[in-house]
């Protein structure tokens, strides 16, 4: 378990992690999510003790990380994956790490094997790829065989079987009991793993929910209706007092009915039916609803202007809350608030100024811990049996 209260970190001016009080639970995955320079890495280096905090505190069950023993057999990370000795081959950068956390060195060859790196093991780590080293850094945070990981953007650069690994592998560690805390912008992935949800923006925690409460508290849903028919369907939409908006590819998104409600307008209007589908909104959706006024790297994709056809009014009358002209999102989400000049997200490029990831050479205590040979898992075991 993590526990964060009123941690704080700022920068100079810059309040980059803003009084964050949340608890990271053991027996599920965590996704950590927010937009760019929203603080998540810097939240993360302080759980580990690599930045201090300004205020606040953050313990790892229940201590300080400076007061853990063999930190890798109780957190580990993978933060920054090129951050590590280059010129050492994968095989001696991990035993390094398994001499100073007192773990045996037959847990360097299980790991390897584990990320599917066995076979370059010899290779220095400086002729790796990004996925490459994606795959060594998640060997290091296995390597104590830890109750609690924390992966800072762990797909990042994968190919697809490295994803779908990834993703089973957390879903696993989760299962086994353990806290698995994870940072990703990609959220299909995160739709895909997270049980539970922390966002934050501008350092601010905005959500600490369920995946299924979040997008539900953070999305409309809407009906999706195509037709031959498209001018009757319209009429019969006014007629009944809804609201649609058009969709890129001329479907009518229509809020305030269900689909059962929408058929039997259809049907009293003699209008033709090719598709009627309730939508959900994504998890994508749900957090760019959520952090659209916290977003603070913008860019931008061209002239103002979404798909030719939201251009008019929404078809049914001018109901409150109707999208305006130009703010149907590419890929027809339409929702209000969204209506601002189309984004791209996440943005290209780094954020002005960077975002200081610089220097995170592995967590503290991954040198300098000698000595502490013997009873390697055991704590972890023992707490399963427990
Ligand atoms: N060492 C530093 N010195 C000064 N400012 C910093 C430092 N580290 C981070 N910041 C600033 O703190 C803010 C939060 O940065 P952080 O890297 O934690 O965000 P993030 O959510 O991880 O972003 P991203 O998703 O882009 O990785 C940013 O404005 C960043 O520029």
């Amino acid at each position: 378990m993590i526990e964060l209260v009123g941690l704080t970190k700022r920068y100079g001016d810059k309040l980059a992690v803003d009084r964050l009080t949340f608890t990271v639970r053991p027996g599920m995955v965590t996704g950590f999510l927010g937009p760019n320079g929203a603080g998540k890495s810097t939240t993360m280096r302080m759980m580990l003790d690599l930045d201090n905090p300004t205020a606040g505190d953050v313990r790892i069950d229940g201590k300080h990380y400076r007061q853990l023993r063999d930190p890798l057999k109780h957190i580990g990370a993978l933060l920054d994956a090129k951050a590590m000795h280059g010129g050492r081959s994968a095989y001696n950068h991990l035993l390094c790490l398994a001499q100073s956390n007192g773990i045996p060195t037959s847990r360097v060859s299980e790991v390897l094997d584990t990320v599917g790196l066995s076979s370059v093991a010899k290779k220095r780590s400086k002729g790796f790829s990004l996925g490459m080293g994606q795959r060594l850094g998640i060997a290091g945070a296995l390597l104590g065989d830890p109750e609690i990981l924390m992966f800072d953007e762990p797909v990042n650069g994968l190919d697809p079987e490295g994803i779908h690994w990834i993703r089973h592998l957390m879903k696993n560690l989760a299962g086994q009991g353990r806290t698995v805390f994870v940072s990703s912008h990609l959220m299909s992935e995160m739709a895909l793993t997270a049980d539970h949800l922390v966002v934050i923006g501008q350092g601010r925690l905005m959500a600490d929910t369920s995946m299924a409460e979040f997008i539900a508290q953070n999305s409309r849903s809407y009906v999706r209706v195509r037709t031959p028919d498209h001018e009757r369907m319209r009429e019969a939409l006014a007629s009944a007092g809804h609201t649609a908006v058009v969709a890129p590819d001329g479907a009518l998104e229509v809020d305030g009915a269900n689909a059962a409600q929408l058929g039997e307008l259809a049907a009293r209007h003699q209008v033709v039916l090719h598709e009627l589908s309730p939508q959900q909104a994504s998890l994508e959706e749900a957090f760019m609803q959520l952090t659209a006024e916290s977003v603070e790297y913008h860019a931008h994709a061209g002239p103002a202007g979404a798909h030719p056809l939201a251009a008019g009014a929404p078809y049914g009358g001018a109901a409150p809350g109707a999208v305006p002209p130009g703010a149907v999102p590419p890929g027809g989400g339409g929702y209000p608030s969204q209506a601002q000049p189309p984004q791209a997200y996440p943005p290209q490029g780094p954020p002005p100024g960077g975002t200081g990831q610089q220097g995170q050479a592995g967590q503290p205590g991954q040198a300098g811990q000698p000595g502490q040979q013997g009873g390697w898992g055991a704590d972890w075991q023992r707490k399963k049996g427990s």
